[in-house]
């Protein structure tokens, strides 16, 4: 470990998050009812421009009105690179009771975009007297977003969480593609007559991550667009859960259950954290760094392992 420890990101659950439009408030409801931890009402892609004024209306009444429980409670602004962005800022923090947790910037390009927003937000939270700050999340949606992931991530004290876009990023790179995250068809390598599918979105992942990690933020998985394929969306769950991502957006409520199943840690895997951590000590009272568990070696990064399990279903059990 350098000389710097690895900060931890925030305690918070983030299995799922569960996207609606702002224009559709009729939703909002469902959302509060649902099983997701974090709720994003949107006000960026999913209105469309002539409904912008009246989402930001419903999104403003709705965090007030609508019982949100425990959830985190966050609302994607616009672009930067859009003549909404400012206002959807200022009506949220002038207007918006402090039930609201948190903002997401979309499409981030560099540091300086969230350096721009947090000091409109500042700004605002002063004038306003509101006493809760509000907390940020990052989508990383574009080529530049990817190439500067790292000075984003240690952009803003108020930063929780960065999630992919795999939409706007496919888009932004120029990706032979239509579909949102997930198998894609043509990437896949070809040996004795058999194709075998790779993964075109895990080195983004990996870059989010490890930007994430080294500065204590969550590093979330975005979209999956195809909500009639349950397989496809657990499978991609998997692999971004196995890479370290904490949770992954859900843009129907079918997908919630799936995304709290994946990223909530298995009981079968509880239990093996644990007993790996109680062979650890036995191992340390005996003055030993290292020791066997069935059969496998484990040693004091085995520790870390596991404590990364034992956290996470602390936090679930609350
Ligand atoms: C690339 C990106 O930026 S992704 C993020 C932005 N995109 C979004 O926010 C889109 C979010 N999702 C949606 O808007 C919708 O789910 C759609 C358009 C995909 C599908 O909507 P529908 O055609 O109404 O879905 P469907 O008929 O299957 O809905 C089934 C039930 O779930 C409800 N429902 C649909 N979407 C949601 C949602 N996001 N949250 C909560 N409940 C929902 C419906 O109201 C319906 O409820 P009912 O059984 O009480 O009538
Ligand atoms: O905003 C999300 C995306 O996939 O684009
Ligand atoms: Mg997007």
């Amino acid at each position: 470990m350098s000389f710097r420890t690895q900060p931890l990101p925030p305690a918070r659950l983030n299995r799922c998050q569960l996207f609606g439009p702002g224009s559709r408030d009729s939703l909002f409801p469902k959302m509060a009812k649902s099983d997701a931890d974090v709720i994003n009402l949107d006000l960026e892609d999913s209105v469309a421009p002539d409904d912008k004024d009246q989402a930001r209306r419903n999104i403003v009444q709705a965090i007030g009105d609508v019982d949100w429980g425990d959830k985190t409670l966050s609302v994607r602004i616009n672009g930067l690179d859009t003549p909404y962005w400012y206002r959807d800022v200022v009506d949220l923090l002038e207007q918006a009771s402090d039930r609201l947790d948190q903002i997401m910037i979309p499409k981030a390009g560099n540091a300086s975009d969230i350096y721009a927003v947090d000091a409109l937000v500042t700004a605002v939270e002063k004038a306003k007297g509101r006493k809760k700050p509000i907390r940020f999340e990052v989508i990383i949606e574009s080529a530049a977003g990817i190439c500067h992931v790292e000075d984003i991530a240690a952009a803003s004290p108020r930063l929780d969480a960065i999630s992919l876009g795999a939409a706007d990023f496919a888009a932004s790179m120029g990706m032979a593609t239509t579909g949102i995250g997930g198998t894609q068809e043509n990437y896949y390598m070809h040996h004795a007559g058999q194709k075998y599918w790779s993964d075109p979105w895990h080195w983004a992942q990996a870059k989010i991550v490890a930007a994430c990690r080294t500065h204590g933020v969550l590093p979330v998985d975005g979209p999956f667009g195809d909500f009639s394929d349950s397989e496809g969306f657990r499978a991609q769950a998997l692999r971004s859960a196995t890479l370290g991502m904490v949770g992954k957006w859900a843009i129907h409520p079918s997908q919630v259950a799936l995304a709290n199943e994946v990223f909530s840690p298995s009981q079968a895997a509880v239990t093996e954290a644990r007993e790996i951590l109680a062979a650890m000590e036995e191992a340390t009272k005996s003055g030993a760094g290292a020791t066997v568990y069935k059969g496998r070696l484990v040693d004091i990064a085995s520790i870390k392992q596991a404590e990364v399990i034992v956290r996470q279903a602390e936090l679930i059990a609350g």
